[in-house]
């Protein structure tokens, strides 16, 4: 008789909850899924199924340009609501979903911390360290493992009889490029995972972890269910990363100590961040939160800029029209690998930066909808008002390729950034639903190193190799997951899917056949 009563009461509730939320909730006239309407469920699901990019594209195709995707959630797909969201002068705070970090970490980098004022202060201290005038104390530890990543390819073993080389997966090839270049950049060391891939490892694994993790940003019952087992992968390879970078912040400050002495000058991430907050008067980090936003730095910047590097291959790979003309940008621009670095002619090449545009905006590595919750006092989007409380977001795939914004926004299309080829009516309508980075207080504050290491990388690149061809076929529609003709979208593999939300990365195995001749000194 009890089970019964219990079994029936709670099917009661169940249906209480559903129908206030399916007809009585404040979100209940906005169109969307029903499942998605009634629980959280439904984004579970999707992160762990790691699909949330190509559902949101499907969700705002089907809804308009609001979606209630989960009972207190809504997605947007305007100009309006991005600038509401996540704008400068945004009534938001980063949602719950960023507060799951602190379940495995000792301290909130930047990135996860969700108090606004605290977020301000770590923002302040960390963007003096990455501010366009540090990108010189940075350069040369990145143009020598990036010497050494353009020559890896260049060994007789990885070349053939016919002058083509080995088969490179080329995500993971950016993946260790990046993974070292952020220990120099962090921590004044290379990982050295180009000369020996395991040491990568760490990283890879607790990529695959995240998914757990995102899934419990989005319902945080399930931590209170104890299903955080699904993520405890990721407690694992955090844990084992964290005493790492602790290892190595307290090698850094044994250095600092000697390079202050030595007058020597100070050439990593750590370094800046140690002597800001040694100054006086400054609310700057304690050890703990600088080992945390060191360590973190190294994820957030690794993952992004490969995929985003791998991605771009991927886009001129199956343009190869733009890929010559880029390459021949590139070759008319220097006369000699050692030009390639920092600087004016790099920032000239105006086609360069206009393909890595398109491929931020065609290709976003941000898979799914970054989200804010409002603040007291609410915000008004596109004429509605959202109370307090609702999470709300934008996701990148669907602003990034709205017709409204762009013309064939499916296409590669570089050249609808440059100011010689489209006008300029359309190039400020296309800025202004250009997200890639993010926007407003909580953008990415490593834009500008990522946009350089992207520029030196493809530049490098493309000047030393004569060719490169893609070796497996795979269709676009197997990567998206959307209704287009695989003809139009060549020869992409997938490599990574979508564990974690923040990433889309495609470009694939790659062969390349290289440059002889005098001016790349081969
Ligand atoms: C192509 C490469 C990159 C892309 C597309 C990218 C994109 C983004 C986006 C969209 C955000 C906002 C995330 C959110 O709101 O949750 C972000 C934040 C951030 N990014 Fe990047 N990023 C890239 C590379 C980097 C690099 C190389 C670094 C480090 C040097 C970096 C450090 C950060 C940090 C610390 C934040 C958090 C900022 C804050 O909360 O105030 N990113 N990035």
């Amino acid at each position: 008789m009890l089970p019964l009563l219990l079994a029936t009461s709670a099917t009661a509730v169940l249906s209480y909850v559903v129908l206030y939320r399916l007809y009585f909730h404040p979100l209940a006239r906005y169109p969307g899924p029903w499942i998605g309407r009634a629980t959280d469920w439904y984004t579970v699901y999707h992160s762990l199924k790691g699909d949330r990019y190509v559902d949101f594209v499907a969700l705002h195709a089907r809804y308009g340009d609001i979606v209630r995707y989960g009972p207190n959630r809504l997605s947007f797909s305007t100009v309006d609501a991005l600038q509401a969201v996540y704008g400068t002068r945004a009534n938001t705070k980063k949602s719950y979903w960023y507060d799951t970090m602190t379940f495995y970490m000792q301290t909130a980098s930047t990135h996860a911390t969700t108090n606004k004022v605290q977020h301000a202060r770590k923002r302040r201290i960390l963007a003096q360290a990455l501010s366009d005038r540090m990108l010189h104390v940075y350069e040369d530890g990145f143009m020598k493992l990036l010497d050494g990543f353009v020559r890896r390819y260049e060994k007789p073993a990885a070349v053939t009889e016919n002058g083509w080389s080995a088969v490179f997966d080329m995500e993971h090839e950016f993946m260790l490029l990046n993974f070292d270049s952020m220990g120099d950049f962090c921590f004044g060391e290379s990982f050295g995972s180009l000369q020996n891939p395991s040491k990568a490892d760490m990283i890879e694994n607790s990529l695959e972890a995240f998914r757990g993790l995102n899934a419990i940003g989005h319902m945080p019952g399930l931590s209170w269910l104890q299903l955080d087992a699904l993520a405890s992968k990721v407690s694992r390879a955090i844990k084992e990363y964290e005493a790492y970078a602790a290892k190595l912040a307290n090698k850094c400050v044994e250095k600092f100590g000697q390079k202050i002495h030595n007058k020597e000058q100070l050439s990593c991430v750590f370094d800046i961040l140690y002597a800001t907050s040694s100054q006086p008067g400054v609310e700057g980090f304690t050890f703990q939160e600088l080992v945390s936003e060191s360590s973190l730095l190294v994820t957030t910047g690794t993952d992004t800029t490969s995929g985003a590097l791998a991605n771009a291959l991927f886009n001129l790979l199956n343009n190869p029209e733009t890929m010559s003309r880029l390459t021949r940008e590139i070759r008319d621009t220097f006369s000699d690998i050692s030009e390639i670095r920092v600087g004016k002619p790099l920032n000239d090449c105006k086609y360069l930066a206009a393909c890595i545009d398109e491929t931020h905006r065609l290709t976003s590595i941000v898979g799914g909808c970054l989200m804010r919750e409002v603040l007291p006092g609410g915000i008004t989007i596109d004429g509605h008002f959202i109370p307090r409380g609702v999470d709300v977001g934008v996701p990148y795939h669907v602003i990034m390729r709205s017709s409204k914004y762009h013309a064939a926004p499916w296409e590669y299309r570089p050249q609808r950034w440059l100011h010689s080829e489209t006008s300029a009516e359309e190039i400020r309508v296309a800025r202004s639903a250009y997200c890639a980075f993010g926007l407003g207080p909580t953008g990415c504050v490593g834009k500008t190193w990522a946009m350089m290491e992207m520029k030196l990388t493809l530049a490098q690149l493309l000047f030393r190799v004569l060719e490169l061809s893609h070796i497996q076929n795979h269709s676009i529609s197997e990567v998206h997951g959307i209704d287009k003709d695989p003809d139009e979208w060549i020869r992409a593999t997938p490599i990574f899917g979508l564990a974690y939300d923040f990433c889309l990365k495609l470009s694939g195995s790659v062969a390349y056949r290289r440059r002889v001749d005098s001016k790349v000194g081969l």
